[in-house]
């Protein structure tokens, strides 16, 4: 060790170059339709807010340029507080089951769709589609040439080209495009509204084999439209065959949610995305989505699911929360999709899922359909995730766990000492887009937002120290571009759709080679191509050869340095999180010839049985930056 750290010393950046308050108002409530505030018309206010201690924020930027930060921030953001409770589009359908509370859900056509109205129902065993809202349409879907909305890139034809593997039992063929039939034709209307030309290639297969009720596990790179993967077919199938007849089994006192289909996902930020594209997909249809996370007012998450929750998009902590509390059922399930699967069933949160999943009243196996999705899947989580799946088929488009050879990946040998230099040096031959840097800890976060904005860049941070809102409105100012740099914790490395970013900059590599693989993967998205940097020094010979093996894969230059210290590194393994070679996770394991499911060889679990209560949470030890989280996990942190 003691000569590749000599070794190392040797290396520069240089010479690598070559190569819950009241007025908290929670996003999907916020008033879409009314005039947003263009960036000129926003006052300093609008990013304030800050009513902790972060210094570490874009707040603090503003506190230099503005004269500080005072309370009137607050107006900024309680300025919001007047739409609270009006602004979900839906409420203007008045919904079915706010008129046939008690009685049959469906059945009842008092409340059909009104010509104003642009939710649809199902009535009489039929589905009648809402009118269109040009106005809500516009707001949804946006138009072709506006930068809110990604629109895919010069290589999304390439996708085709990504070799596809589908094991199991009668895999159906795939589509080759979205024609209806098999899709439902209002989702085909609303697809064509997205502007979505033709399906990628994991839509390709699991439009198919979600629609022949078959339970998937798909594994598909980074950006690659998973979220359509599993939203068209489960909500073409909902349109063509309405909800489940719903089994009554509340008091008079308080409506309970009978959702036809859950969504988990890991993050906050990330439930609200996918309840976005939710939004977009569902429009004039009787499917009514709803959105539930930890961090905001839960009396007004309860309050939008009375309003209608055939779609449920919820974090696990804030799910299971409701069902104590007896205001979601989950016995009306045909649907369990796990987006980010593999974190889902990673520590932290595996007990939560199986409390969710076989703690509730939520169909069993066989009698509901459960599809997971992920761009990386180890094995270990692909053993653990049998405990959910009946007779599944795995997907894979291209290699498991690769990543997208449209994200130009670049690692630079730098010193700790160096990181903040060598970052500036990069952000000054960076372009107009939108760069995301990556950092280990909640602290360090802080720490180098500050530094940014005292150099004048308009830098913002988000981590689980922030609270709700304070995350929000930096994703929001990111997004917009009043803030160009974000620096993140883990909290923003998946499934993050932020269009225009541009650059990716790993400050501090993760100790987990998957988690670089989701990091990167907020660039390079839909077709679009991005860089990726990362900054190595021997503090990351973990990742080595898994950095290694990533970069060969996907064409990418390996830099000597790498080289050197992989074979200077005894303990630089090409491990994912599950402690097992990349070699070993690139497929179906079921197809593995040294199949861990009759070996269950526990030599890399430090003896640990596969009894997922006897799991061992080494693995998520360190500086994680997972916002909140323990290992104790009762302690929910999203
Ligand atoms: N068929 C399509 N045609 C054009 N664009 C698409 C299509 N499907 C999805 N997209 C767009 O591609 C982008 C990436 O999709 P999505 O967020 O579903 O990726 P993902 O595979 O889930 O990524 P991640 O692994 O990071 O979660 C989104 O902006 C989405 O709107």
């Amino acid at each position: 060790m003691t000569e590749l750290n000599e070794k190392m010393q040797n290396l520069s950046i240089q010479e690598s170059s070559n190569g819950g308050n009241s007025g908290y108002v929670p996003p999907h409530l916020r008033n879409g339709n009314r005039k947003s505030r263009s960036p000129e018309n926003q006052g300093p206010n609008d990013f304030g807010g800050n009513r902790g201690n972060h210094s570490g924020s874009f707040f603090g930027f503003n506190n230099q340029r503005n004269g500080g930060y005072n309370g009137n921030n607050r107006g900024g953001f309680g300025g919001n507080r007047d739409n609270y409770g009006r602004n979900n589009f839906f409420n203007n359908g008045y919904n079915k089951y706010n008129n046939n509370y008690g009685n049959n859900h469906y059945n009842n056509s008092n409340w059909g769709p009104k010509p104003a109205f642009n939710r649809g129902a199902w009535i009489d065993g039929k589905h009648v589609p809402g009118k269109h809202n040009p106005k809500l349409e516009l707001e949804l879907f946006g138009t072709a040439d506006d930068p809110k909305f990604q629109s895919s890139g010069i290589n999304f034809d390439n996708y085709d080209e990504i070799p596809v593997e589908a094991s199991g039992k009668d895999v159906p063929e795939p589509i080759t495009e979205f024609t209806s039939p098999p899709l439902d034709e209002l989702l085909m209307e609303n697809i064509k509204l997205a502007r979505f030309t033709k399906p990628t290639p994991v839509q390709k297969y699991s439009i198919p084999i979600i629609s022949k009720g078959r339970d998937l596990m798909a594994c598909a790179q980074t950006g690659s439209g998973k979220t359509g993967g599993f939203l068209f077919p489960v909500l073409s199938e909902s349109f063509k065959n309405g909800p489940n007849e719903i089994h009554h089994n509340e008091n008079y006192y308080q409506k309970k949610a009978y959702p036809t289909a859950v969504i988990l996902a890991p993050t906050r930020e990330l439930a609200t995305q996918i309840f976005d594209e939710a939004k977009k997909f569902c429009y004039r249809s009787w499917v009514k989505p709803c959105v539930v996370y930890g961090g905001a007012p839960i009396g007004n998450q309860m309050r939008e699911m009375d309003r209608g929750c055939d779609l449920l998009v919820a974090t696990p902590g804030r799910l299971s929360d409701l069902i104590d509390r007896g205001k979601v059922s989950l016995s009306n399930v045909k649907y369990l999709v796990l987006d980010e699967a593999d974190r889902m069933l990673d520590m932290g949160f595996e007990i939560q899922i199986r409390r969710i999943v076989e703690g509730s009243d939520m169909p069993p196996v066989g009698q509901r359909q459960t599809l997971m999705f992920s761009a990386t899947f180890p094995t270990d989580i692909q053993h653990l995730a049998r405990d959910f799946l009946g007779d599944y088929i795995f997907l894979s488009v291209g290699k498991v766990g690769s990543t997208s050879e449209n994200i130009t990946q670049t690692i630079l040998y730098v010193e700790n000492e160096d990181k903040k230099s060598a970052l500036l040096d990069l952000l000054a031959s960076s372009d107009e887009g939108l760069t995301l840097i990556f950092v280990e800890t909640k602290r360090m976060a802080d720490q180098l937002t500050d530094f940014l904005i005292m150099q004048n860049f308009r830098a913002t941070a988000i981590h689980g120290d922030r609270t709700q809102s304070e995350r929000e409105r930096a994703l929001a100012a990111f997004k917009s571009g009043r803030a160009n740099l974000l620096v993140a914790t883990a909290v923003a490395a998946r499934g993050l759709d932020i269009p225009n970013v541009t650059h990716v900059i790993n400050y501090d590599l993760p100790t987990d080679i998957d988690d670089y693989v989701h990091r990167i993967g907020r660039t390079g998205r839909a077709g679009n191509t991005g860089l990726a940097t990362a900054f190595f020094n021997k503090d990351n010979t973990n990742v080595v050869k898994g950095l290694i093996e990533l970069l060969t894969e996907a064409n990418q230059e390996v830099p000597d340095f790498l080289r050197t210290a992989a074979a200077f590194s005894r303990s630089g393994s090409n491990r994912s999180k599950s402690g097992f070679s990349r070699n070993n996770s690139n497929r179906d394991f079921r197809n593995s010839s040294n199949s861990w499911g009759n070996s269950r060889n526990n030599s890399s679990r430090g003896g640990n049985s596969w009894n997922s209560s006897s799991r061992s949470s080494s693995f998520r030890g360190g500086n994680d930056g997972w916002g909140n989280v323990s290992s104790n996990t009762s302690n929910s942190w999203w």
